[in-house]
């Protein structure tokens, strides 16, 4: 329980009608979770405006409303506060609120078009290891040391977000690693939330269904580190173009990692197998189980984040050589009959590109790849005939499927993709909607020492269509055909 005006700690208020003593014990933007106690802040969405829902709350009996415009008739028993800025408001509430969390860990966001869950699923794996209490916010799972708490976000909104690092330091944590998606930085989920330091892996196309542009998209990741504090560090992938232009506004310390430049963190691929990388990295050789070289930068910027946390660089590469990756990310299993089937996350054309050309890199000539891959509904739709592309490029066959058709049709999802199917390429593609017919498929095409790679969906335990999600995990669909057909 905590009083109106603490929790307003550090909100710009604009205005305030009533009594800014009611005490509060719950926070929260959706008016159906309203009840006496509550502080229901009004925040502005994609499908609707929580402005709207202000009389639902008010008939719920809340105690204090927050929003970006008052209402004509205020009720007498609730306090009204008025600010520019619903989503900043709500976040720093939520921090106030639970103790100020972020300040009492060491707390470093990741952010990029792909690699943060890798990023914080190793970071999270090797502070264990170095022997720390430690937190992980993941699109996988959040953690708690070994603790797992479910997630249906990348990044959570503020109240729960919030809610999980208080959890994290009454634990005992000293380390949090989480990722920031783009969609966060926007929607102001880590508004009033304090970084000891940020990540940024690479940006590519994704999310223009929300973003619209391309720029729009870069903007959104910038303000990740337009918001960084003095005496945080900002760590930097010097190989991606985009790098120098995110850290142009930040206050924090900027310091780079790269494997095609000579920067502060540098590494270099010696050797890349489906065994694992070789690498140097800072003058030492490491082997390390990740696979593929995009695995190599994940790794690099883990290990820049440990010697930014003071950690012993040799100590921290002797644990990064032993972890595994996080599930669903080159995740693989081998046939009786020698046919290696990869389950990857790849939803994006330039992680689709980098997972095949590892495949390519790996394989050897003798193997054909057989790739099944779909596309989300209700996302980015521009992503979907640039995949199918890239499939066909890398791959000997390839099987165009669903993935999460969500409020969109399958079929039209398919044809989307089937748009960037060149002509040439028609003989090796097949479409089969349904994604476990199409993994038999798969299954059947391929013959003893072939590659099959199911692209898309990852970790995911679910197939959602029309907001029902259906049990569907790629890696059991697999096993169980591989069994079926007597591969
Ligand atoms: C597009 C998007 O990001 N939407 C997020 C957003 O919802 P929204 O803007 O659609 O909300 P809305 O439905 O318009 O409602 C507006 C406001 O009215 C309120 N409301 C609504 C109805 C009602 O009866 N009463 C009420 O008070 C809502 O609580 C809300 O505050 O705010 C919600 C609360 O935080 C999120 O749950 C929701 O995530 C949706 C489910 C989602 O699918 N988001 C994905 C795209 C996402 O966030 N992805 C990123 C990146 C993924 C990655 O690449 O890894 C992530 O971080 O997960
Ligand atoms: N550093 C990287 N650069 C490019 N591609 C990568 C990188 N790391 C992983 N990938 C590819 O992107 C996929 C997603 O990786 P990961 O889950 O780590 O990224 P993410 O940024 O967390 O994605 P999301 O935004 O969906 O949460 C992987 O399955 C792999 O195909
Ligand atoms: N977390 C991301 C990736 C989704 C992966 C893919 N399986 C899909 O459903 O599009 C998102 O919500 O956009
Ligand atoms: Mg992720």
């Amino acid at each position: 329980m905590q009083l109106l005006q603490n929790i307003l700690e550090g909100v710009e208020v604009l205005d305030i009608k009533g009594d800014v003593k009611v005490p509060i014990d719950t926070i929260t933007f959706d008016s159906r979770q309203v009840k006496e106690g509550t502080a229901f802040v009004a925040v502005r969405g994609v499908q609707a405006d929580g402005h709207e829902y202000i009389p639902k709350a008010e008939e719920a009996r809340a105690s204090a409303i927050v929003c970006e415009a008052l209402p004509d008739v205020l009720q007498q028993d609730i306090a009204y506060v008025l600010v520019g800025d619903s989503g900043e408001a709500l976040g720093k509430m939520a921090s106030a609120f639970y103790g100020h969390p972020s300040k009492k860990l060491n707390l470093v966001g990741v952010t990029g078009t792909n690699g943060k869950t890798t990023s914080v699923t190793l970071l999270h794996k090797l502070f264990r290891e170095l022997g720390y209490h430690v937190g992980m916010i993941s699109t996988v799972q959040n953690q708690i040391n070994e603790n797992v708490i479910p997630s249906t976000h990348t990044t959570p909104d503020a109240v729960k977000l919030n809610e999980l690092l208080a959890q994290m330091v009454k634990a005992g944590c000293s380390y949090c690693f989480m990722e920031v998606s783009s969609h966060a930085m926007v929607q102001k989920r880590v508004a009033g939330v304090q970084f000891k330091g940020g990540v940024f892996t690479n940006i590519s196309h994704d999310h223009l269904d929300y973003h619209k542009t391309f720029d729009e998209y870069i903007k959104a990741k910038k303000l990740f580190f337009d918001g960084l504090p003095k005496g945080a560090f900002a760590l930097v992938n010097a190989d991606d173009k985009r790098g120098p232009v995110m850290v142009q506004n930040t206050k924090a310390d900027i310091h780079y990692y790269a494997l095609r430049k000579a920067v502060e963190f540098k590494g270099r691929i010696i050797d890349n197998t489906i065994q694992g990388l070789h690498m140097e990295v800072d003058g030492h050789e490491i082997w390390c189980k990740l696979i593929g070289a995009f695995n190599a930068y994940n790794l690099l910027g883990a290990y820049g984040v440990a010697v930014l946390l003071e950690e012993d660089p040799v100590e921290t590469l002797t644990v990064l050589s032993s972890l595994s990756s996080a599930a669903g990310r080159f995740d693989y299993i081998v046939s009786d009959s020698q046919i290696t089937g990869i389950v990857d996350y790849a939803h994006t054309p330039d992680a689709l590109e980098n997972v095949l050309t590892t495949i390519q890199q790996i394989r050897n000539p003798t193997q054909k790849v057989i790739t099944l891959v779909g596309c989300g509904g209700n996302r980015d739709a521009a992503k979907r005939p640039l995949m199918a592309d890239i499939a066909c490029r890398y791959s000997d066959k390839v099987i165009l499927t669903s993935d999460n058709p969500r409020f969109e049709e399958p079929q039209a999802i398919l044809e989307d993709m089937q748009k960037g199917v060149k002509p040439l390429d028609f003989k090796k593609t097949l479409s089969v909607l349904d994604r476990k017919e199409a993994i038999k498929t798969a299954c059947m095409l391929a013959e003893p020492n072939d590659i099959i790679l199911i692209a898309g969906k990852g970790h995911e335990t679910y197939q959602e269509i029309k907001g029902v999600k259906y049990d569907f995990d790629d890696k059991q669909v697999l096993r169980e055909m591989f069994k079926q057909l007597g591969k």
